[in-house]
């Protein structure tokens, strides 16, 4: 009986869907507008306002029991955002995460149990050379997804790419993704090798990992 309650309370969600379409034809997806424009504002100065607080950290590679700086590999600052502790602008971002979490462990299967998400500042200069979401002793992180805090007028030339490595019939075929505010990259961490190309500009954003356990 309450199996047949819970299907009852489903109503489809036509952006969900898409993604999850999109994540099974071409291991990514794209949306404009994942949140409305006055939650990415919000997030921005939430972002803002702790960086000025020097809370953020050089982001190291490796996970956190096996890390290590490298300049060469990355340049960006990272902050955690933490869910017990959210300011209002990030509990809209937890409530939004969570309940598509929930969207695609009832209709994919996925068994998605964990998350984690962490601000990012990339200063001019800086980029995250090609690489793969997964740690040689983790492989927990499923799907990557990457939020874009970008003022408004962000253009081409502030560069700030994000490339993702698709395959095609043995071939590669790069995708280019400009970081334009409001815009969210979801794709899988274990298949995708990208990159993040030099900035021009200041790129700002949340980037974080849906894990099965
Ligand atoms: O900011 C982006 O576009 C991607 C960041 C990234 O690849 C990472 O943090 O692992
Ligand atoms: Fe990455």
């Amino acid at each position: 009986m309450n199996e047949l309650f819970e299907q009852l309370d489903f109503t489809e969600d036509p952006c969900y869907e898409k993604i999850i379409a999109d994540l099974l034809e071409r291991q990514y997806s794209i949306v404009e507008d994942f949140f409305p424009a006055g939650d990415v504002i919000a997030l921005r100065h939430a972002l803002l306002d702790k960086y000025e607080e020097d809370r953020f950290k050089k982001a190291a590679i490796g996970n956190r029991v096996n890390e290590v700086i490298e300049k060469t590999v990355r340049g960006d600052f990272i902050l955690w955002l933490n869910e017990a502790c959210a300011n209002t602008a990030e509990e809209l971002f937890f409530s939004k995460i969570n309940h598509f979490v929930s969207y695609l462990n009832k209709t994919c299967f996925l068994g998605i149990l964990h998350k984690e998400f962490h601000y990012a500042i990339y200063p001019k200069g800086t980029f995250y050379k090609r690489h793969l979401d997964t740690f040689q002793n983790d492989d927990r992180r499923k799907l990557s997804m990457v939020f874009y805090l970008n003022e408004e007028n962000w253009q081409p030339e502030y560069g700030g790419e994000l490339v993702l490595y698709k395959e095609e019939h043995g071939k590669e075929c790069p995708v280019t993704i400009y970081p334009y505010p409001g815009r969210m990259v979801i794709f899988e961490s274990q298949v995708l090798e990208h990159e993040v190309r030099p900035v021009e500009r200041e790129r700002l954003s949340i980037t974080g990992w849906l894990k099965t356990s």
